[in-house]
């Protein structure tokens, strides 16, 4: 695979504080690269150092090859930015601005009549076409933002909350979007959104108080959270047996913890939590069956991004 994006030990500094601190990561071409993380913990300054808005204060950034900052207009020309809230140029009307951004990306002839066509019609952008981006909705002027990064077929997307202020229908189509431009790109975007993540990421970063603390696949994500291959069981039986049947689930080889989810009168709900997140379904079975007791319920848990998320951002 084709690397397009190589991050090496960056790091920006305001003043005293230390934004993004010593990251490094490459991305190649088809990945949908997820960038998570709390509210300031230095996605946005990370995307603005990759597209060459802001300068590092260490570290190398080069897109396909070319270093952005020692040859900043190679490397541009490959990119296309979705910068965080609402795009420049408030008093130009949409077609205004995709004129004017199509002139920035020197598009000629057919080409540029195909790309603002193709553009105006993917990002869905004809009953607004002629209004001043100001009046717009958020969910507009956010695929006007999106209509400009992609005018120019650009291989590497940077895309900053891409589906932020977008109603359902409209994430829907985004995220449709994001996957068919997917296959001949990179695409790197930030999200609130962990549902996202599994919508259109084939790889999430976790970025905390700038550093990064997790990279992988939406399910090695997951397999990271406290609760991956955890059993949750519900034994239809009188309370009076309740201490019995904790006791003997507690007892089953490979079981860590074993959490009360529910007591009532004749439903006990359990969760099972095992060491070093093994495997205990066989041996929990097993017991389930020599004890005979009626079960209605049993499912292995495969892990949450959210809790994953929790626990790797509040841990630092
Ligand atoms: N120009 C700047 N001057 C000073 N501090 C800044 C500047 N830009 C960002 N910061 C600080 O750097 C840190 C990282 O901010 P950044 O916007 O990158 O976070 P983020 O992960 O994108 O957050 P959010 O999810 O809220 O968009 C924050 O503490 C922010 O206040």
């Amino acid at each position: 695979m084709h690397t397009l994006i190589e991050i090496q030990k960056l790091r920006k500094q305001f003043g005293n504080l230390v934004a993004v601190d010593d990251i490094s990561f490459q991305v190649d071409r088809g990945e949908v690269l997820g960038f998570l993380g709390p509210n300031g913990a230095g996605k946005s300054t990370t995307m603005k150092m990759i597209t060459g808005f802001l300068t590092p204060s260490a570290g190398k950034i080069r897109i396909a090859g070319d270093d952005i900052t020692a040859n900043p207009l190679a490397a541009k020309r490959r990119l296309g930015y979705l910068p965080e809230g609402a795009p420049a140029y408030p008093d130009m009307t949409v077609w205004e601005f995709l004129r004017f951004i199509a002139d920035v990306r020197e598009l000629k002839g057919t080409l540029r009549q195909q790309r603002l066509d193709y553009v105006i019609q993917r990002v869905n952008l004809a009953q607004v076409l002629h209004q001043p981006i100001d009046t717009l909705s958020k969910g507009f002027k956010r695929r006007v933002g999106l209509a400009q990064a992609i005018l120019h077929d650009p291989e590497v997307l940077i895309l900053d909350e891409p589906t932020d202020g977008l109603d359902p229908n409209q994430k829907y189509e985004v995220r449709g979007l994001i996957r068919e431009m997917a296959q001949e790109k990179v695409i790197v975007l930030s999200t609130h959104i962990l549902e996202e993540v599994h919508a259109v990421c084939s790889r999430a970063i976790i970025i905390a108080q700038g550093r990064l603390v997790a990279d992988g696949t939406p399910s090695e994500l997951e397999a990271q959270s406290a609760d991956y291959n955890a059993i949750t069981l519900t034994v239809d039986a009188p309370s009076e047996q309740a201490e019995n049947i904790r006791q003997t689930l507690t007892a089953i080889h490979g079981v860590e913890k074993l959490i009360i989810l529910e007591e009532q009168a004749h439903q006990l709900r359990y969760q099972l939590l095992p060491k070093q997140r093994q495997t205990i379904v066989a041996e929990v079975s097993q017991t389930l069956r020599e004890k005979q007791w009626s079960v209605s319920e049993l499912h292995v848990d495969r892990g949450q991004l959210d809790s994953v998320f929790r626990q790797l951002t509040t841990a630092h």
